[in-house]
């Protein structure tokens, strides 16, 4: 069983970091190593930059130096963690890659696709997931998980405007549609054991 990159993506509170978590146990328990890891952050440079992106007020960036931070964190992630689990073998699992920059820096912020890919072929050579999964859940139940979750606030990009959370929405939608041999569509309105079903039925054959 060979190592694999797989993302989780989707909007705030659809259950990707609860989903991760799940993924990881049922992957160590058939004996593989796995790396759970997550944007921004996941090494020390990219958990510094996430510090930056995530801390402050709503208009701390603007949208082309906000697309520059997630890049430079990525890159620093992809050469320190992700590039080196890989190369030995190893699962890596990551709650949001370069996805989530075409959907909020790009659906969400107005940054182009071009400009977007321009950025992660420098900084991260182009790397793409084997399989990315999409957690789709409705606005109205996804806000109802974070206010049970964050009863203390939002941070930085938690807290931005609705019609922003329904075009980055559309956006991961339409990156789906366009690339489907690489992701995989999962409804995440059902209880979280059922969903991590779903997950690992689809990586079955990576799972021989
Ligand atoms: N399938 C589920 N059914 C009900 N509640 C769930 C389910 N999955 C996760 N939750 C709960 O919803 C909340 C949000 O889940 P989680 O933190 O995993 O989402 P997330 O997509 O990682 O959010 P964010 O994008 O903000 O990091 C948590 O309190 C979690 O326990
Ligand atoms: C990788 C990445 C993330 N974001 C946004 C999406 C979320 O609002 C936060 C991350 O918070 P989480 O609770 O850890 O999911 O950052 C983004 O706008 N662009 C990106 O590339």
């Amino acid at each position: 069983m060979s190592g694999r990159f797989i993302t989780l993506e989707g909007g705030e509170g659809v259950g990707k970091s609860t989903q991760l978590r799940a993924l990881a146990a049922a992957l160590t328990a058939r004996g593989a190593e796995v790396v759970a890891t997550r944007e921004p952050g996941g090494s020390a440079g990219a958990e510094a930059i996430r510090a930056l992106l995530m801390e402050g007020a709503d208009d701390r960036w603007d949208a082309r130096s906000e697309a520059l931070l997630f890049a430079a964190a990525r890159a620093d992630h992809v050469a320190r963690t992700i590039r080196p689990a890989l190369a030995r073998g190893a699962w890596v699992l990551c709650d949001r890659f370069v996805d989530s920059s075409r959907a909020y820096q790009g659906g969400g912020g107005g940054i182009t696709d071009a400009d977007i890919m321009a950025l992660h072929a420098f900084g991260s050579e182009g790397l793409l997931p084997d399989r990315s999964f999409l957690l789709t859940l409705s606005a109205e139940a996804a806000a109802r998980r974070l206010a049970r979750r964050d009863t203390a606030g939002t941070d930085r990009m938690g807290s931005k405007p609705g019609d922003y959370q329904m075009r980055l929405a559309a956006r991961f939608a339409e990156l789906a549609a366009a690339e489907p041999a690489r992701w995989r569509v999962i409804d995440a309105d059902a209880d979280a054991e059922t969903v991590t079903a779903a997950i690992l039925a689809e990586l079955d054959p990576w799972l021989r």
